[in-house]
C-alpha cells in the first residue's frame, strides 16, 4: 500500500480556515472519512492528488510532495467524483473508459483488452457502445469507477460516490468499493459503507476529531452528531 502523509496541513478559502492543523499517516488499504457538511472532508481528500493545494504544511504520496509533483501523483491516484456526469468526457461507454489510457503508450490491442476487461468486471460490457450520458445513475457511477481503474492507479479516492444513487445502486457501489484490490479513500455520509474498512477518520470544523477502527470512529461520529 502507498503511504499518504499530512504534515501540519491547513487550507483556507479566503478568510475561512477549512482544514486546520491535520497530521496523518495513512497506510491502510481502505480508509473512510466522515464528518458533518462543511467539515473539510472533500478539501482533505482533494489534497491527496493535488486538486487542492494546502495553504500550510505538506501532503506527500509515497514521499512525493503533491504540490510539486501533482502530475506524477495524479497518474497513480484516481479520483471518483460524486456526480459521475462531470467525469464522462467521451460519447460512448467504451470510448470513455479508453480515454484514460490515451497517455499510457499501449499498443491498440493491449489497450482494447484492458478496456474490455474492466467493462466486464463492472458489468458494463453489454453497454459498451451506448451513449455514456444516457446510462442510469448507478451505471454512470460504475463507468466512472471503471474509467479510473483501467489506468491501474495505486490509490482510488472517491468523494461521496453513493450520494446521488438510490438505495440499491448505493449498495452495489458500496460493495464494489469494499472489494477493490486497490487502496481506497472514501468520503461518505453512508456510514454502513465504511463498516468493513480498516480505518475511519472523523472531521469536525477542519480538524481530525477521531481516527480509529470503524466500530470506534463511527460511534464517536454518531455521538458527535447526536
Ligand atoms: N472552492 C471553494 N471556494 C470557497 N470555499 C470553499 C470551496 N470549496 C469548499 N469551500 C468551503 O470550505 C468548507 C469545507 O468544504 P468541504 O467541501 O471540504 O466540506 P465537506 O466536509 O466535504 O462538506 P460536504 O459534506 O457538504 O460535502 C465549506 O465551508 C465550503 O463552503
Amino acid at each position: 500500500m502507498s503511504v499518504i502523509r499530512f504534515d501540519g496541513v491547513g487550507h483556507r478559502f479566503g478568510d475561512e480556515l477549512v482544514v486546520d492543523g491535520v497530521d496523518l499517516e495513512l497506510t491502510e488499504q481502505r480508509i473512510g472519512i466522515v464528518g458533518a457538511n462543511g467539515s473539510g472532508k472533500s478539501t482533505l481528500a482533494r489534497m491527496v492528488n493535488g486538486l487542492v493545494t494546502p495553504t500550510t504544511g505538506t501532503v506527500t504520496f509515497d514521499g512525493l510532495d503533491v504540490s510539486r509533483h501533482g502530475r506524477e501523483v495524479r497518474r497513480r491516484v484516481g479520483f471518483v467524483f460524486t456526480n459521475a456526469d462531470t467525469q464522462i468526457v467521451m460519447p460512448t461507454v467504451r470510448e470513455d473508459v479508453a480515454f484514460t489510457l490515451r497517455r499510457h503508450r499501449l499498443d491498440a490491442a493491449t489497450a482494447a483488452a484492458r478496456v474490455d476487461a474492466v467493462l466486464d468486471r463492472f458489468g458494463l460490457a453489454e453497454l459498451a457502445d451506448r451513449p455514456a450520458h444516457r446510462l442510469s445513475g448507478g451505471q454512470k457511477q460504475l463507468l466512472a469507477l471503471a474509467s479510473v481503474l483501467v489506468g491501474r492507479p495505486d490509490l482510488v479516492i472517491a468523494d461521496e460516490p453513493t450520494t446521488l444513487l438510490d438505495a440499491r445502486n448505493a449498495r452495489l457501489i458500496a460493495e464494489h468499493f469494499a472489494s477493490l484490490d486497490e487502496q481506497v479513500i472514501v468520503v461518505s455520509h453512508q456510514l454502513e459503507l465504511l463498516e468493513s474498512f480498516d480505518r475511519v477518520i472523523v472531521m469536525e470544523a477542519g480538524r481530525v476529531v477521531a481516527d480509529d477502527v470503524p466500530a470506534v470512529a463511527l460511534d464517536a461520529y454518531r455521538a458527535l452528531i447526536g
